[in-house]
Formats: C-alpha cells, sequence, structure tokens
C-alpha cells in the first residue's frame, strides 16, 4: 500500500447547530484520485476546508502525514480587477523562483502566456494558472475545489486527463470536488458521494448502481452512468475471445442514509 497521506476519522463540522459535515471517515494515499460528488450544500467544499484546516471540525480528526505539502486550486481565481498583474508576477507571488514558475506553467500547458495579464485568460486558462501555481510547491496532496469550472467540455475532458498525468508524474494524491459526473466516472479511481455523510463510496463503475447514489442523483443520472459505464458479464480472453463465467464486481462501501432524507 502506498504513503498515508491524510487520514479523517469521524469529522464532523457544525455551522450554528446545524450539521453540514456528519462523521466522515476519509484516507487518501499517494497515487489515489478522489473525487467528492454530491448536491448543492451537501458540505463538500467544507469538508476539503476541514482538510485543507481552513475550517475546525467540530468534532473528529483529521490527521495529516508530517511535512505534507498541499497544493490548493480553488474554484476560482479571485482577484481584484483594477490591479494590473501578469502570469508570471502572479507566480512569482508564490516565492518560488522563475525557472520553477516556467516550469510548472509549462506543465499545465500555459507556458506561451507567461507575460499575459491574469485578467485577461480564459476561463480554462485561469483554471490553469491556478494548477501551475498549486503545482509549483510540489505539492504530495493536490486538493482541486471544482477545477473545471467555467471550461467547455472539450476542454474539461483535457483539464482531467492533465491531472491523472500529473498524478503520474508527481506521484501525489489527489482529493477534487466535481459536478461534472461523466467526466469523473471516466478520471477517477474513487468516487465519494456526499450528501452531510458519505452515502456511498467505490469504484465509479460500481456506485451507479447503489442505491444512496441513485437516491440522491436520481434515476436518470445513475442510469446514463451505468450505460457509461457498463458492466461486462465476461472477460476476453488474449486472443480478444469471450471467457465464460467471469463476472464484474461490486465494490461500493455503502453506509446506510437513515440519519435525513435525501433531495
Ligand atoms: N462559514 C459558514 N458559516 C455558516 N454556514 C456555512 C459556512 N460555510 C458553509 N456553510 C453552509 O454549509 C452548507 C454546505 O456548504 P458547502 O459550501 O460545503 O457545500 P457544497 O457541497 O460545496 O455546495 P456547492 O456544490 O453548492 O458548492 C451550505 O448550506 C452553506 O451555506
Amino acid at each position: 500500500m502506498s504513503e498515508l497521506l491524510a487520514t479523517l476519522n469521524q469529522v464532523t463540522v457544525e455551522f450554528d447547530d446545524r450539521l453540514v459535515v456528519d462523521r466522515v471517515n476519509l484516507t487518501v494515499h499517494r497515487g489515489d484520485i478522489i473525487t467528492i460528488i454530491g448536491p448543492n450544500g451537501a458540505g463538500k467544499t467544507t469538508l476539503i476546508r476541514a482538510i485543507l484546516g481552513l475550517q475546525k471540525a467540530s468534532s473528529g480528526e483529521v490527521t495529516l502525514s508530517r511535512k505534507l505539502m498541499i497544493g490548493y486550486v480553488p474554484q476560482q481565481l479571485a482577484l481584484e480587477s483594477t490591479l494590473p498583474l501578469s502570469v508570471k508576477r502572479f507566480m512569482m507571488l508564490t516565492g518560488r523562483t522563475l525557472p520553477e514558475c516556467q516550469a510548472a506553467l509549462q506543465k499545465t500547458g500555459v507556458g506561451h502566456l507567461l507575460d499575459a495579464s491574469v485578467h485577461h485568460l480564459s476561463g480554462g486558462e485561469k483554471q490553469r494558472l491556478l494548477l501551475a501555481r498549486a503545482l509549483v510547491r510540489k505539492p504530495d496532496l493536490l486538493v482541486l475545489d471544482e477545477p473545471a469550472q467555467g471550461v467547455d467540455i472539450n476542454g474539461q475532458a483535457a483539464l482531467y486527463e492533465l491531472i491523472r498525468q500529473l498524478r503520474d508524474e508527481l506521484n501525489c494524491g489527489i482529493i477534487m470536488i466535481s459536478h461534472d459526473l461523466h467526466l469523473v466516472m471516466a478520471a477517477t479511481d474513487k468516487v465519494i458521494c456526499l450528501n452531510q455523510h458519505i452515502c456511498c463510496s467505490g469504484h465509479p463503475a460500481d456506485i451507479s448502481h447503489d442505491p444512496a447514489f441513485i437516491e440522491t442523483f436520481g434515476p436518470r443520472v445513475a442510469e446514463s452512468l451505468a450505460v457509461y459505464h457498463h458492466h461486462h458479464n465476461h472477460r476476453h480472453d488474449l486472443h480478444g475471445d469471450v471467457v465464460e463465467g467471469e463476472t464484474g464486481s461490486s465494490v461500493t462501501d455503502h453506509q446506510e442514509c437513515s440519519s435525513h432524507a435525501h433531495h
């Protein structure tokens, strides 16, 4: 098993007695790509803020491995629009050297924009810039909050592909929030379906069959995912011939959802 980066043990967050994150258990290892999905207001951002140490848990524990370097990509780049700011200057604000900044920009495919103004970047370019800023710290754990927001569908696929490549290259762990279910299903090792508590979790191909997932997202979404990630009831040998009697496995971890109603 690869190195353990972060452990969440019964993490609970309440705001004014309103339960937003309910007893979440989670482990992140080096090399993992874990995606958190769930309806609006489900507590996804609050949960990753707890991992980042930006939100104190009301109870439970977040344990990070020693000297863990975290790279964080927020939902959107919030900048004072009247302040002139080039990509180069934005990157140099990290305190890293110019060659390091340039290398990170190259990695995310926006090396050619070094002298451009950050205010004039397209949605996809901004997300790639934010990713470069996170990467320049050489993170062990990369945390992304809806990284593909404002990016068109082709750009989204490219961005998820890039995230996978970066995981391979940096050998980091990745935890991200996403609403783009189809892309998530294609690009993720493990999905956590959050609705205050973890409704279900597991391999993307399997959770679409989970009753808790269907209850949270509705049968239409679950059906389209099941078709997209259809189960083979057989496998092929090296010559491509069908081998009978091999079935796909179902490996979701399902926690009962008795504590509240799903929407
Ligand atoms: N600092 C805060 N004080 C009070 N309530 C908060 C605070 N931060 C978040 N909340 C509430 O907690 C709930 C969960 O918010 P959160 O941003 O974690 O949801 P989310 O799953 O990320 O939603 P979305 O998909 O819409 O981004 C929301 O009802 C939100 O209003």
